[in-house]
């Protein structure tokens, strides 16, 4: 046998290994798919193929069967790695023309390592000050802070959710609803919840929020010295949470964090968020336990939650009722796994969020004084000390109320709500806390020479004088509670809690930032969040009215 015929016989399983790798590269790019299964059958069926047709067939090849097998395996992989990177960086690649940092063309592994570093928002502002409105943050993402694509993207006729939920909870098939792509089993699962959170179903739960409104007062006025007020809402929220989702089931105000939930939150969702960004990856990692402990330990808890609630049975009309289709006539449970799944959402969506909007307001408040003493006047006005301020029954004449809710910096994140948010085209005087924006753009309060405006980012800025200043607010720039269809399920329930929690504290208490605590940190380290927010300290020194 010729030399030529040998190499030309050991190189046929190198050439067709790498014509090969050519067609998961084209599958994955046209079906999207989680299954490990799938990932398995197309990255090792292929190659092993051409290894044994090269076994069974072989009459000229030098070459041993560990090699030729390393040969086959390594060339399919290394065409396919290479083909993918070539594609991510080419003209032809659909998002190519959308400028960004070269390296997040080619994976979004760099997302998911800075958003684990709870750097994500300021990455962020940071990319779009230097790129523009749009810009490539992954091969196939584009981070948008243009306001006027919010609604074509997240409206009635916008874009799907991406696949992050199924890398941040480790699985294609068990994931919540705030996780499903599909649009219409999206909505399919999303009815009980708009069932379960409606305005009436809202009301019914108020005595609940009354509750622990009325423990928090009573806990508060037993202490003596500074207090933490982000980790007295933490708790509140966090009863409430238990309390509205699954009939009880918690005491935090009485007993403190005894089952750790907010070191597991915040680890579990520091491995989640990371896999969010690398779905792929993290279908795989969750077939391994022991490398993800932080989240199963999360995932395992949230199950826990609605497993007992589901061998309970219902005791009272909490969320769950809604849920198990308890108040449908003759209404079937829907498959366990998908109540489980739920409930894991209702522990992570329901009381982080609102513990870290309260705090948030709180934060603002205490550093606006003016903006307190504002509010104060319109709590006293309709809750005046000694009468029950744990009715929502004002809440709708109290306008204030109401602005001061609408925008605390830092929420939960995409399409990124922070940049947006922080935007002058969006909202004059964007970084300012200035609640009389919602007033005037209401028709609440006019826009004379008698609305105080934040003075000194006004009189710093290019504007000019009162006279000239353009009044800007685009209320669909407004997203902490994210936009169309698939926004918040909760934000009325939530809204209806946090204005109790509010009346009923500033009723009772006058509250001050700690002395020598220096306020300038507490944004910075608010914004390393991850998925949901680090939450830093707020010590007040509060005193009964
Ligand atoms: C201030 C408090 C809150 C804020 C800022 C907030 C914010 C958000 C945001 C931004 C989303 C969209 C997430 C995404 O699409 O990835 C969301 C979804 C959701 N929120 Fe809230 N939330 C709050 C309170 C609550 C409460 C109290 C509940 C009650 C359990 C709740 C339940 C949900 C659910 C179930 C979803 C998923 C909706 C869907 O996918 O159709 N949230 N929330």
């Amino acid at each position: 046998m010729s030399l030529s015929a040998t190499v030309s016989a050991d190189l046929q399983p190198v050439l067709a290994s790498a014509l090969l790798a050519l067609v998961p590269h084209h599958i994955f790019r046209t079906h999207e798919s989680y299954s490990t299964l799938a990932h398995f059958i197309l990255l090792s069926v292929p190659p092993g193929f051409v290894f044994s047709h090269t076994l069974w067939t072989r009459t000229e090849s030098s070459l041993s069967a560990p090699i030729t097998l390393f040969l086959c395996y390594g060339t399919y992989l290394s065409v396919l790695v290479m083909s993918v990177v070539l594609y991510r960086l080419s003209p032809v690649h659909p998002l190519a023309s959308y400028p960004g940092p070269s390296w997040c063309r080619i994976s979004k592994l760099w997302m998911a390592t800075i958003v684990f570093r709870g750097r994500q928002t300021r990455w962020l502002t940071a990319l779009h000050d230097k790129y523009g409105d749009i810009v490539r943050v992954g091969p196939n993402e584009l981070s948008v802070r243009d306001a006027s694509l919010i609604v074509p993207c997240m409206g009635p006729s916008g874009i799907p959710k991406g696949p992050n939920y199924i890398g941040s909870l480790l699985s294609a098939t068990n994931i919540p609803m705030v996780g499903i792509q599909d649009v219409d089993e999206h909505m399919r699962r999303r009815r009980p919840w708009a069932r379960g959170l409606s305005t009436s179903a809202s009301k019914a739960y108020q005595p609940l929020i009354a509750k622990r409104a009325r423990q928090l007062v009573n806990r508060l006025e037993g202490q003596s010295r500074e207090v933490n007020l982000e980790q007295w809402f933490d708790r509140l929220s966090y009863d409430i949470m238990n309390d509205m989702a699954f009939g009880g089931g918690s005491n935090q105000l009485q007993d403190g964090d005894t089952d750790d939930f907010r070191r597991m939150l915040n680890d579990g969702m520091a491995v989640g968020s990371f896999f969010g960004h690398v779905p792929y990856v993290g279908v795989w990692i969750g077939l391994i336990p022991a490398a993800v402990a932080p989240l199963n330990t999360l995932i395992k808890y949230g199950e826990a939650c609605a497993a007992l609630r589901v061998s309970q049975g219902s005791k009272t009309h909490d969320l769950f009722h809604f849920l198990n289709h308890e108040d449908q006539l003759n209404g079937a449970s829907p498959p366990q796994r998908d109540l489980v799944n739920d409930g894991i959402l209702a522990v992570i969506a329901g009381s982080d969020t609102v513990a870290s909007a309260l705090t948030s307001l709180f934060f603002c408040l205490l550093t606006n004084p003016r903006t307190y003493d504002t509010l104060q006047k319109e709590v006293d006005r309709y809750y005046p000390p000694g009468e029950d301020a744990y009715t929502s029954e004002f809440h709708r004449e109290m306008p204030y109320l109401h602005a001061v809710m609408a925008l605390p910096p830092g929420s939960l994140v995409y399409f990124s709500p922070w940049v947006i948010q922080h935007d002058s085209r969006n909202f004059s005087f964007p970084t300012e806390f200035w609640p009389e924006r919602w007033l005037i753009a209401s028709g609440h309060l006019a826009l004379d020479g008698k609305i105080p405006i934040p003075l000194p980012a006004f009189e710093s800025s290019a504007l000019g004088n009162r006279d000239n200043f353009t009044f800007t607010h685009n209320e669909t720039a407004f997203l902490s509670f994210a936009h169309g269809p698939m926004n918040c399920v909760g934000k009325g329930f939530a809204m209806q809690e946090m204005k109790t929690v509010v009346c009923a504290l500033v009723q009772r208490f006058r509250f001050r930032l700690e002395e020598g605590w220096d306020p300038t940190g507490y944004e910075p380290r608010f914004l390393t969040d991850h998925l949901v927010a680090a939450r830093p300290v707020l010590p007040v020194v509060l005193t009964a009215r």
